[in-house]
């Protein structure tokens, strides 16, 4: 069992509701990975319409859900945006994203650092989304955030774990869940990621754009499962020369 901020998740697949080709096929995706954590930014709600498409269907799932600041800028904005959603979703839970650079998406490690430190402040439940930095992440535990969450890759490229070394550091060092986020591309990756000792991972893009996005929830969903377990069964030791699976001291003595 994961617990985030005294809230306990069986699912460790985190997911997100960007590029689904519509409000059902996002809906049975989410079902079908069984995620209870399901992100959605608060720049695609129109709160004048009340509970839109995007919501409405998340609701009836009853998924709890993780708003994020995506589009934000600067420290300012990302605050802005978070009591936002906690005024209008009524959940002081905030995946905290700060990305100026449009091309690469790349997180803002010191207006990620500035927001985290105010909205903790203020009684929110933070998740910054940040580049694989050992060292950042343990400023952002410092200031009170409930888990960090890593990049893989850049989002939406399914680049896979492209940022592996470092992120076996911050999971090596953690005091707060690692969730890997962003450029997940294939199950095996997602696999991969909990082998290492993730506590979650997040994905969307890799499940969203599939041909079959329902199937392709399963598949990320067993995934984590199996990586989970190999992970608390105990990977074999990688050593860089062979060594025998059956040592030869029998018939060699004869
Ligand atoms: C929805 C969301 O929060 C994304 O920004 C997240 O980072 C997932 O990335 P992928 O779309 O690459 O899975």
């Amino acid at each position: 069992m994961l617990t985030i901020a005294d809230v306990e998740f069986e699912s460790r697949l985190f997911t997100g509701t960007g590029k689904f080709s519509n409000s059902q096929v996002m809906l049975e995706a989410i079902t079908a990975s069984k995620s209870q954590l399901v992100t959605v930014a608060m720049k695609r709600i129109d709160f004048k319409m009340g509970l839109d498409d995007l919501l409405t269907p998340l609701r009836q799932a009853g998924v709890r859900l993780l708003p994020n600041t995506s589009g934000a800028r600067n420290a300012k904005e990302a605050v802005f945006a978070a009591e936002l959603a906690r005024e209008m979703l009524g959940t002081h839970w905030i995946k905290l994203e700060i990305h100026p650079d449009p091309k690469y998406l790349m997180p803002d490690a010191i207006e990620t650092l500035e927001a985290a430190r105010i909205l903790c402040e203020k009684g929110f439940i933070v998740m910054p989304y940040v580049h694989a930095d050992p060292v950042l992440c343990r400023r952002l535990e410092e200031v009170g955030c409930a888990a960090v969450m890593p990049l893989a890759s850049p989002i939406g490229s399914n680049q896979g774990l492209v940022t592996e070394s470092f992120l076996k550091i911050i999971i090596e060092q953690a005091r707060v869940p690692v969730v890997i986020d962003a450029g997940i591309g294939a199950p095996s990756q997602a696999a991969r990621a909990m082998e290492l000792g993730a506590d979650a991972v997040l994905v969307n893009t890799a499940i969203a754009s599939s041909a079959s996005p329902i199937v392709m929830a399963e598949c990320f969903k067993e995934a984590v499962q199996c990586g989970r377990r190999a992970f608390e069964a105990g990977l074999g030791r990688v050593q860089t020369g062979a060594v025998h699976t059956s040592p030869l001291t029998g018939f060699l003595n004869q």
